[in-house]
């Protein structure tokens, strides 16, 4: 399954761009991402989440926001060993406008443990605070001043994290800020993978629904154990 999670991502994700970004997420058949006060939910099944880990190996970074590290300490990862050797795995990227991240995320020790790559922190182009800066330098993170103070997504965020570190394929997981603010941001993102999860969540929860949003070219769809994965192209 992991093999052909793999094929089937690589198959419907090809792009000719200098680099690609991929917009990726589990949601409730509602919409949410998270429950009530952002609690995080297991909203992926076993299968979808190897076709994410599956995803993750085949990308060159991962980004999240500040807000989902601070809520979740994610590894980001991708923890299948025979798709992605831990000495070969993509890099986490958070949008950290304030250098929020702690010295103790898990990102950070992933690295210091050689079971991830070195960070990366987009932080604002106005605001910093060199003692945290400093400070997560010495701890390995690459600190790159670029953000705009105004919130609002660029491309050229990407192109240039592509010029300076390689990078083809950034794949970036949310949360709900990141992803309402991409999906109403004109042609930042490529590419949606949604898994959609056979729940209900109900108005409480965290919800990624946005006034402005994207055409979507439909490119495939598939079941996971009792998840649908869908594939779709922005136009
Ligand atoms: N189900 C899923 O697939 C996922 C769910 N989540 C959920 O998302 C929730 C966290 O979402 P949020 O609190 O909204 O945090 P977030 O992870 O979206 O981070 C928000 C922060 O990122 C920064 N930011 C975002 N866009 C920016 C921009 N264009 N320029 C500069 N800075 C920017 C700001 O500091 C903002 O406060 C958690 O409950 C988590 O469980 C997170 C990832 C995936
Ligand atoms: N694909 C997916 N399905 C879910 O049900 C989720 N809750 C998430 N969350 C994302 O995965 C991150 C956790 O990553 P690690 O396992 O710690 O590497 C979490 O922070 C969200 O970005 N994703």
């Amino acid at each position: 399954m992991n093999v052909e999670s793999k094929e089937w991502l690589e198959r419907n994700l090809q792009s000719n761009k200098s680099v690609q970004i991929i917009l990726t997420y589990a949601q409730s058949i509602d919409g949410c991402i998270a429950g009530r006060d952002k609690q995080q939910l297991l909203l992926s099944g076993k299968q979808s989440m190897e076709m994410t880990h599956a995803l993750r190996s085949i990308s060159d970074a991962i980004v999240v926001g500040i807000g989902t590290v601070l809520n979740e300490d994610p590894g980001l990862n991708a923890r299948i060993p025979t798709l992605a050797p831990l000495n070969d795995q993509p890099t986490p990227i958070i949008i950290d406008p304030h250098l929020r991240t702690p010295l103790t995320a898990k990102v950070i020790s992933n690295y210091t443990k050689g079971v991830g790559k070195a960070p990366i922190v987009l932080t604002s182009v106005e605001r910093c605070n060199e003692d945290k800066r400093q400070a997560l330098e010495g701890a390995g993170v690459r600190v790159e001043q670029i953000l705009q103070g105004d919130g609002q997504w660029r491309r050229e965020y990407f192109t240039h994290l592509s010029h300076v570190y390689s990078f083809k394929r950034v794949m970036i997981e949310g949360g709900a800020t990141v992803i309402k603010g991409l999906l109403s941001s004109d042609g930042v993102v490529d590419e949606l993978v949604v898994t959609v999860s056979p729940v209900l969540i109900g108005s409480a929860g965290l919800s990624i629904i946005s006034d402005k949003v994207p055409s979507l070219r439909h490119k495939d769809s598939r079941v996971f154990g009792k998840d649908v994965v869908f594939i779709a192209s922005t136009q």
